[in-house]
């Protein structure tokens, strides 16, 4: 079982380690907020949040190569990996890399002006980490809502847990290729999807021109990218929701009430966002002698 006092005796200051680790990353590049949130939810989505995601394999086969987390920033490895590090020189052999990441991922929604959150521990680091074992585990941006629901289940996870933890989209960036159906080939009748706001719609379309490098990404929240706000979901209410499995949270009527209240009342949203992470941290986690705390988050123990 997962506790917030996990740690009180083996490692008390761990949460304050890691909070200086991760304050002195976002010093150096912002992209550690959005590259942190993100890697937080796809670990905890394929095997459970075990850092599964953070194992390195020469052969180019474990999670983190398979198609759909090529596009994780590495200043999300790089956080985890250098908080890892401050914690070992304190406690060394204590600390799971899977709570690392999961203390982490509270510390830059603060860092962004988001809610505060306490962080259960005690979970135990995995020893599968295969690039096979991804697919149909992580949602696509093409997804409708009940592709959406039907993914966030299988970890427990409830629509309004997915339309909470949506709103992690608030921060951080998008390559064109992942909404360029919306603006170029949408349907026989309508190139441009019809749920975007015409005017959002058209700065995308220069933003991302046929062809762009595929490189080139854009914000997710195009009015306060670098904010942990409600904004996101003004923003699908006018029709400025970057991916389709966004907007679609709004244009459907059984998550639109949600959306709206979200919308309107920012402090609704913060503490749904507490609770939602605090639940997608207990996915499938490994607890007692179950698994082991690895001493390097890039590599089974040997
Ligand atoms: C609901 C289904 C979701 C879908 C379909 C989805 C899809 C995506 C896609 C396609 C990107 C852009 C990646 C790129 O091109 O670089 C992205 C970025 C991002 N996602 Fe999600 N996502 C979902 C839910 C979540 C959740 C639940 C979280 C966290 C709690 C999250 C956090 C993020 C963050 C922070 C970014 C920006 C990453 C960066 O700037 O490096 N997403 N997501
Ligand atoms: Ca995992
Ligand atoms: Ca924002």
């Amino acid at each position: 079982q997962l506790a917030e006092n996990f740690y009180s005796s083996r490692c008390p200051n761990v949460e304050s380690i890691v909070n200086q680790a991760v304050s002195k990353k976002f010093n150096q590049t912002f992209v550690t907020i959005p590259a942190t949130l993100r890697l937080f939810f796809h670990d905890c989505m394929v095997e459970g949040c075990d850092a599964s995601i953070m194992i390195a394999s020469p052969n180019g086969d474990a999670e983190k190569d398979a198609p759909d987390n090529l596009s994780l920033a590495g200043d999300g490895f790089d956080t985890v990996i250098k908080a890892k590090a401050a914690v070992e020189a304190e406690c060394p052999g204590v600390v799971s890399c899977a709570d690392i990441l999961a203390i982490a991922a509270r510390d830059v929604v603060v860092l962004a002006g988001g809610p505060s959150f306490d962080v259960e521990l005690g979970r135990r680091d995995g020893l599968i980490s295969e690039a096979s074992r991804v697919a149909g585990n992580l949602p696509e941006p093409s997804f409708n809502l009940n592709q959406l629901d039907a993914i966030f289940a299988k970890n427990n996870l409830t629509q309004d847990d997915m339309i909470t933890l949506s709103g992690a989209h608030t921060v951080g960036f998008c390559h064109c290729s992942r909404f360029a159906n919306r603006i170029y080939n949408f349907s026989s009748t309508s190139k441009v999807d019809p749920s975007l706001n015409s005017t959002y719609a058209q700065q995308l379309i220069q933003a991302c021109p046929q062809n762009v490098d595929p490189r080139i990404a854009v914000v997710l929240d195009p009015v306060t990218p670098q904010t942990f706000d409600n904004v996101y979901y003004k923003n699908l209410v006018v029709g400025e929701g970057l991916l389709t499995s966004d907007e679609v949270l709004f244009t459907n009527s059984a998550s639109q009430r949600t959306v709206e209240n979200f919308a309107n009342h920012q402090n609704h949203f913060f503490n749904a966002f507490g609770t939602a992470m605090r639940k997608l941290g207990r996915a499938g986690v490994k607890t007692g002698s179950q698994g082991q705390i690895r001493k390097d988050c890039t590599a089974f123990n040997s």
